[in-house]
């Protein structure tokens, strides 16, 4: 517990080691625990922690342990960005058989990190002094997010990563206390999360869907399998989908397009329970398209104006130690808004140019209105689940995936 030197282990010397799942960190934490007694807990959404201020903020960063030490890192320097991408690239997330890893690039770091409102203290990173390596990191950037019928200042909190090197010794919890600590000073008191892992405690559990766009590659490298009784010929010919897309007016987004998708998306997700609330800023920053990042797509009606809306973000994953394929070119459907034009078909138009563009797999979470579509464009049920976290912030009843509006990267 290299990381944990603080608290004073006051264990009774005979104490059994706790069995696993008992949370000591998030266990101290303004989250819903899972052993919350409904009867005590308020039955109104809420903050958790009473009211603070911004001068009740400790102004130090948290103590680390010699040797060890914080940065900020300034993604403005592109020499900073290729040390984060460094670190990911080695040390994020894989899956359970460690067969594939994600690998964000850096192009894609700078666009998720920079949006409008970001504040460089919150890419926060620590370093082995002596070095200068970078060990630790974890990122915050601003976002208002509707919580219901809360409209709340928020965080978005993402790529925390702790090097391989130092897993299990505690150094994620200071992580965590370090950032909000951060973000508490700019007079922010909740967050918003993912993750794959269970943690105190879900406001919605959803699962991935994927979508072979190149089957034969996905069954080589151990994606997916050749369903019982098929062939692959037969696979192939399954997923195989048209050269270019169907719907008139179907094309990509671009700038000036910004005002009208806005409109659409602001009316769109006013339906979900969870949701961001953007402004034409952050349309034109997460929108409008940047190669190998973001996809986006607009349906032009016969009177010029902006009808749909679709989108998808770009995260290969490095395949780990298969002798022909290095890298797994996925989609991930971000932001999607269909008016003039049925789902199925504008989410066909997105998938025919995420092949034609050489993408592998199309994902898809089942939130929004995705499960409208997933199982006839052929999707597949994956083994993942995303679980949505809130910080500070009691949600009284669960949301189901289709309640969710909000999409992370
Ligand atoms: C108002 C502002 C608030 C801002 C903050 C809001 C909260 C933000 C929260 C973060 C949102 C992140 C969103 C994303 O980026 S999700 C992606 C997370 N990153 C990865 O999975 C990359 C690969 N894994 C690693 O780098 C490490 O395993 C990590 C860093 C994940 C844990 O390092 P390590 O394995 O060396 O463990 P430890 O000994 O240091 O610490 C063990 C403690 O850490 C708890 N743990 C494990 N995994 C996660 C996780 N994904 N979220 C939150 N907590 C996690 C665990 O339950 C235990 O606590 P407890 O069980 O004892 O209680
Ligand atoms: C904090 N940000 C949350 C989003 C990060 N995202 C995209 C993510 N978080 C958890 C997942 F469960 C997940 N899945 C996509 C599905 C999938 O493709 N599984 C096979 C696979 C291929 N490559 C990888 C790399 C890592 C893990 C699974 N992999 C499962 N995606």
């Amino acid at each position: 517990e290299l990381f944990d030197f603080l608290s004073v282990r006051t264990a009774a010397p005979n104490q059994k080691r706790q069995p696993k799942r008992n949370y000591t960190f998030w266990g101290s934490q303004p989250v819903a625990q899972f052993d919350d007694d409904p009867g005590s807990t308020p039955t109104e959404d809420g903050s958790i922690e009473g009211e603070k201020t911004v001068d009740e903020v400790q102004k130090e960063p948290y103590k680390l342990p010699a040797g060890y030490e914080w940065c900020t890192c300034d993604f403005s320097d592109d020499k900073v960005v290729q040390e984060v991408y460094n670190l990911l690239t080695t040390n994020y997330v894989e899956d359970d058989d460690n067969m594939f890893r994600f690998d964000y690039s850096a192009g894609f770091l700078k666009w998720a990190l920079m949006p409008p409102g970001s504040q460089q203290e919150w890419l926060a990173g620590v370093r082995v002094s002596h070095n200068k390596k970078l060990v630790g990191f974890i990122t915050a950037i601003p976002a208002t997010i509707r919580v219901k019928e809360q409209v709340l200042r928020m965080v978005e909190i993402n790529f925390l990563c702790v090097h391989k090197k130092l897993r299990a010794k505690r150094l994620a919890p200071v992580l965590i206390k370090e950032i909000t600590r951060r973000v508490n000073l700019h007079d922010i008191w909740q967050a918003a999360y993912t993750a794959g892992v269970v943690l105190p405690t879900p406001v919605a559990t959803c699962r991935y869907w994927h979508r072979s766009l190149n089957p034969k590659k996905l069954i080589d490298v151990g994606f997916s399998k050749l369903g019982h009784r098929m062939t692959m010929a037969r696979t192939i010919k399954l997923y195989r989908l048209p050269e270019s897309p169907r719907t008139p007016g179907f094309r990509q987004m671009h700038e000036g397009d910004s005002q009208e998708v806005l409109n659409l998306l602001s009316a769109y997700l006013e339906q979900f329970k969870l949701a961001p609330q953007l402004t034409l800023e952050e349309v034109k920053h997460w929108l409008v398209p940047r190669a190998d990042v973001i996809d986006s797509f607009v349906v032009e009606g016969a009177d010029g104006t902006i009808t749909d809306f679709a989108s998808f973000y770009t995260l290969p994953s490095s395949i780990l130690g298969h002798p022909q394929h290095s890298v797994l070119k996925a989609a991930y459907m971000y932001y999607t808004v269909p008016g003039a034009t049925q789902l199925q078909q504008l989410m066909t138009d997105v998938m025919i140019e995420a092949r034609r563009k050489g993408y592998d797999v199309f994902n898809a979470l089942d939130v929004l209105h995705n499960q409208q579509f997933l199982k006839d464009l052929k999707f597949g049920e994956g083994d993942g689940f995303l679980r949505y976290y809130l910080f500070n912030w009691r949600v009284v009843e669960k949301l189901q995936p289709s309640d969710v509006g909000l999409v992370l990267l």
